[in-house]
């Protein structure tokens, strides 16, 4: 949209100081002494150097007294976007970590769930979440809830209440050996998905799932053009589970693609142990990845290669995979993603590390990508809502201690 259209909308604030988010051409932009208007829909009206303020006022019709200007140390960036997290497990975040993937969902995972029938508790874990990671920086979060749809709708609810930009899954699973009641039938994950108002269709993964089941999971989110979420070969024993349970399928990818699961709307958690060829199935069909560190490394699952997957141009994300991940914050999300990489250096030091501006892309643009929500957030471009974090490296009582007469550096010390 030109200038001109967008002056017939009203300006409700102008913010003048310095804005740092990402694009498609560069990692990581510092725009110093910016003014970005947003209008009364919330939406960017203009970013513009400084020096444009008189034809901006002119054309967008605000007084200059109107602006809100940062102070030195203060600086603009988008919301961070956690494309993975479990909001039914918070309660046993940063425990019960000793046990690999299979084992963790049936000793720790099933039993807590199983507890969110009770809409009371459902209501406490889910408020402290979103409250935990709005604190966190977190503005948009594509939830995991349990089987239950009233507490799932819950979740919903209390997200939309505090503010947040929330996907909420009902999980569906027609496959639980181990918890016996912790699962639905077939006709019921069916009925409770279409029952669910704004939902992201949300197989728990394949073991958990028969075919049947995925089936009808597919031709829901087809026919009503819904987001897509689940988990793929996040260890190599639960590859040669699926490899067993789906003797049909040529890969762990094609059991998803074979149901209808994996499209431009779809995003899977994990995928560490994808091949070259399910990779290019991904960046075929539109799927995206959600890349969750903390929790590749506390369940001791694999280390996702960012550059292959990268090279694959597959659309990537990152998440705190709260409870597989101790921590329900994004930068330590961003710090555990750096430290992925590294360790694959270590492994192969011809293997280029993922830059600091590179993990930022991934935790921002990279994620509302992933999610297909960019057209709405990720950076500040024209026409998108003002998603935004503002950022006061001098806090008083904050984390950074700033060394005079230097200028104020981006880094990874500017949440906590
Ligand atoms: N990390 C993780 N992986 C899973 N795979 C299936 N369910 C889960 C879960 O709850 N957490
Ligand atoms: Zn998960």
């Amino acid at each position: 949209m030109a200038n001109s259209d967008r002056a017939d909308t009203a300006i409700a604030f102008v913010y003048r100081g310095t804005f740092v988010h990402s694009t498609q051409q560069k990692a990581l932009q510092i725009l110093k002494d910016a003014l970005l208007g947003v209008d009364t829909q919330g939406k960017i009206a203009f970013i513009e150097e400084g020096k444009e303020l008189e034809k901006l006022s002119q054309t967008f019709g605000f007084k200059t007294s109107d602006i809100t200007q940062l102070a030195q140390h203060e600086f603009f960036m988008p919301g961070l976007v956690d494309t993975h997290i479990h909001a039914s497990q918070y309660s046993y975040a940063g425990t019960a970590l000793d046990m690999p993937l299979l084992q963790w969902l049936n000793a720790y995972t099933f039993p807590v769930e199983s507890r969110f029938k009770d809409l009371e508790f459902a209501r406490k874990v889910y408020t402290q979440i979103v409250r935990r990671t709005l604190r966190n920086g977190t503005t948009t979060a594509c939830y995991f809830a349990t089987i239950h749809t009233e507490a799932s709708l819950l979740l919903g609810q209390i997200a939309n209440n505090f503010g947040q930009r929330a996907l909420v899954g009902k999980v569906c699973m027609d496959r639980n050996d181990c918890v016996k009641h912790y699962k639905e039938t077939l006709q019921d994950s069916q009925d409770e998905t279409c029952r669910f108002l704004i939902p992201v269709v949300t197989p728990r993964f394949a073991p958990s799932c028969t075919g049947a089941l995925l089936e009808q999971l597919g031709e829901i989110a087809k026919n009503n053009n819904l987001h897509i979420q689940s988990h793929i070969s996040e260890t190599l024993e639960e590859v040669k589970l699926v490899k067993e349970l789906f003797p049909e399928s040529e890969s762990y990818a094609d059991v998803y693609y074979k149901h209808n699961l994996l499209t431009d709307k779809t995003v899977m958690a994990h995928g560490c142990h994808l091949s070259d060829e399910e990779l290019a199935l991904f960046r075929e069909t539109g799927a995206s990845l959600s890349h969750c560190p903390n929790s590749n490394f506390s369940l001791c699952s694999g280390v996702l290669n960012v550059r292959n997957v990268l090279k694959h141009k597959v659309k990537l994300g990152l998440g705190t995979d709260v409870a597989g991940g101790y921590s329900a914050s994004m930068l330590d999300a961003v710090r555990r993603a750096l430290d992925a990489s590294k360790v694959l250096t270590i492994q192969d030091p011809k293997y280029k590390t993922l830059s600091f501006e590179e993990v930022f892309r991934i935790a921002t643009l990279g994620g509302s990508q992933a999610l297909s929500l960019d057209d709405q957030t990720g950076n500040f471009e024209v026409g998108k809502d003002f998603d935004a974090l503002r950022i006061n490296v001098a806090a008083e009582g904050g984390p950074i201690d700033l060394i005079q007469d230097e200028e104020p550096k981006v880094g990874l010390n500017w949440l906590k």
